[in-house]
């Protein structure tokens, strides 16, 4: 019988942070000699932070990553551990996996698979590593074995999958480790935090890989919003030949978590199992991730607090509400002092209320556009869960401007000749007001777009997309209403009846023209779906139609898909230009993570053509 505690550690890093990134490293390793824990996985690239981005092409940040090992070593008496960081070999950078097993270094098991999809372009910065090959390294003055290799410590065998390797179904490593007798694969990860993906990772990764190679498998990925659009879940799952034996509580609001779990190497049956607690409920996950990145967001930018132009409407809210989540689990996991000082917040705080006055301003800045039913929904929600809320009307800036430019151009502007202008000045004359509020403050203007606006530019550049960080453009409409309903009643925020009741409006036309965006634009069910086979499946404006023709009116459908291609191409300009923002699932449209497409192309005015002419 052969039995070893392991386990995973997960950490909140920073990128080229030495001294957070090594503090958390080094506490997780005495926590985990504390739990009698014989082989520990850290995450991949841990020592860097995983976002490192260009900096991973210098010469000097590997060098620097390199010194730090010399400080784990001194923490290992006892203990296996493996360490995430990137090796510079020649003018090549690897992705490295270091074990130091009682202080000594083993060596370093180098990535194979690299990751290019969606947000992930490993492929810029690193090399794949070649399967079967070991080369010599230098850390200090050590040399080192490195590349394709497998370790024997703790009276086992063990090998790496480093993220991206345990994707790819048919490339794995862990076929071969199998073939040379390994007990125990690690999968140290940077594994973007997807609604739903947590799932996927525990049965095709984890369980599949335990099952395939016959082994114990362990899977660590990193912690919280590191470098400001991933999130990282902090998932630690744990499996034995199929049968999975641990998976941790994710999100946590701390530097650092372990999770360990007995194993019998020669009987699934007597290895420890870990009652599982975590909710993989998709609303719920996303409660719980924008909470952690707006925490860490907050604290890693050393900002103040986050200020907010509150309309009472969906998106403004659903913006507050997380600020509200972010105080209330982070004070129900830190307690009210360690939140307190973690986001160095001035005074102390006897209710998470408290917190929420000192982090978010919120201001309803109406017009005579702008109905009782809307002010009462921000100011409801404001009180309910003690927001700051201002209150102003900006008719005076809009009249000034409006006057000004019918002085220049000689002409009164009308809603007949003039609309979209109109509608615009608007949104524009809320900014400066709120960015000044914003610098007093000290504090990150949060931006309400969403992924539905985005994909058709339905928002005024330089108006309502003011902001410096975006925590909902990821999302679409139909997911934000659905959320809000369900927080309303799951999470007990009943400061989010009148905002459930509304029907989503911009405000921006006389009352009287009753404007609503789904009049504007088109249904916004109907808008993620065009959106889903258009974007996400990359189809042609014919074979969208083709699609969803059973499910539609065909001639309206056809009018839908032609506003959707045009608006989407004619706005690219506008997806470039919005604030960064969080990655939240596998459909997202912001360039500079998920979906590229040019800024001027032919706006698909052959296919739209085909499409029209299709009966
Ligand atoms: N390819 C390109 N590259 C660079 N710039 C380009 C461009 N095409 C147009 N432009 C520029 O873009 C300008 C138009 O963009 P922009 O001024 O933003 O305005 P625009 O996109 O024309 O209109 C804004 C739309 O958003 C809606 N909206 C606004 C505000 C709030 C809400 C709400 O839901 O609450 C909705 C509003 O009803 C309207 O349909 C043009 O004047 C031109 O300067
Ligand atoms: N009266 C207002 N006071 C303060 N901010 C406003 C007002 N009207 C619009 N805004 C700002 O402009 C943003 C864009 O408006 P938009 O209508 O897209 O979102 P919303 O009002 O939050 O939600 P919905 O679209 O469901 O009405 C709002 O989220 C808010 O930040
Ligand atoms: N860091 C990685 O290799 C991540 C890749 C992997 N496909 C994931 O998203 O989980």
């Amino acid at each position: 019988m052969m039995t070893l505690k392991i386990g995973g550690a997960t950490v909140n890093q920073i990128p080229f942070d030495w001294k957070n990134n090594s503090e958390n490293i080094i506490q997780a390793i005495e926590e985990a000699k504390r739990q009698q824990i014989k082989i520990l996985c850290l995450p991949e690239l841990c020592v860097t932070g995983y976002g490192c981005e260009d900096m991973f092409l210098s010469d000097w940040l590997s060098e620097r990553a390199k010194h730090e090992i010399d400080k784990f070593i001194n923490y290992t008496a006892d203990i296996t551990i493996s360490v995430g960081l990137p090796i510079r070999i020649g003018n090549t950078t690897y992705n490295g996996a270091c074990v130091i097993s009682n202080k000594k270094i083993l060596g370093v098991t180098l990535k194979q698979n690299l990751a290019n999809d969606g947000v992930h372009y490993e492929p810029r910065w690193f090399e794949p590593w070649q399967p079967g090959k070991v080369v010599e390294i230098y850390i200090g003055s050590e040399v080192v074995q490195a590349g394709d290799l497998i370790y024997h410590a703790e009276g086992i065998s063990f090998g790496f999958e480093i993220c991206e390797d345990g994707w790819r179904k048919t490339r794995r490593p862990g076929y071969r480790l199998k073939e040379r007798g390994v007990q125990l694969i690690l999968n140290p990860s940077a594994s973007h935090f997807a609604m739903g993906k947590s799932l996927l990772r525990e049965s095709e990764v984890v369980m599949d890989g335990s099952r395939m190679f016959n082994c114990v498998y362990l899977f660590t990925n990193l912690l919280g919003n590191e470098a400001g659009r991933m999130i990282y879940d902090g998932d630690i799952i744990i499996a034995q030949k199929g049968k999975l034996l641990a998976v941790n509580e994710r999100f946590s609001f701390k530097s650092y978590n372990v999770l360990s779990c007995q194993v019998d190497f020669s009987n699934p049956q007597h290895s420890e199992t870990i009652t599982l607690t975590d909710s993989k409920d998709k609303n719920e996950e996303l409660s719980k991730t924008l909470a952690l990145a707006l925490f860490d967001y907050m604290r890693k930018s050393k900002s103040r607090g986050y200020v907010l132009s509150l309309s009472g409407g969906a998106d403004s809210s659903i913006c507050a509400i997380f600020v509200a989540e972010m105080v209330q689990r982070g004070v129900k996991e830190l307690g009210a002092e360690a939140f307190t000082k973690a986001l160095s917040l001035e005074k102390p705080i006897a209710h998470w209320k408290d917190a929420v006055s000192q982090i978010l301003a919120c201001a309803y800045q109406g017009t005579k556009n702008s109905s009782d039913t809307t002010l009462h929904a921000a100011k409801t929600l404001a009180d309910s869960i003690g927001a700051r809320f201002h209150q102003w009307t900006i008719d005076d800036e809009v009249n000034s401007y409006t006057k000004k430019i019918e002085n220049t151009i000689g002409r009164s502007l009308t809603w007949d000749t003039d609309d979209i202008t109109l509608q615009n000045i608007q949104a524009r004359s809320r900014s400066p007001i709120i960015w000044m509020l914003a610098n007093i403050n000290r504090a990150v203007l949060l931006t309400t777009s969403n992924r539905s606006e985005g994909d058709v530019g339905y928002a005024t550049m330089d108006g309502d997309t003011s902001g410096s960080l975006a925590p909902i453009a990821g999302l679409s409409k139909v997911f934000i209403l659905q959320w809000l309903r369900w927080a309303e009643k799951t999470l007990g925020y009943a400061g989010l009846a009148p905002v459930n009741n509304l029907q989503p409006t911009a405000e921006l036309r006389p009352l009287e023209r009753n404007q609503t965006d789904e009049a504007d634009l088109m249904p916004y069910p109907l808008l993620a779906e065009i959106e889903h086979h258009a974007i996400f499946q990359r189809k042609s404006p014919l074979q969208v139609f083709d699609s969803l023709k059973g499910q539609h009116d065909p001639t309206a459908l056809k009018g839908y898909i032609k506003k959707f291609f045009r608006l989407w191409t004619i706005n690219q300009w506008k997806r470039e230009r919005i604030a960064p923002s969080f990655h939240l699932d596998d459909l997202n449209v912001d360039p500079r993570t998920w979906c590229r497409f040019p800024i001027l192309s032919s706006g698909f005015s052959e296919e739209l053509m085909l499409l029209d002419n299709t009966v």
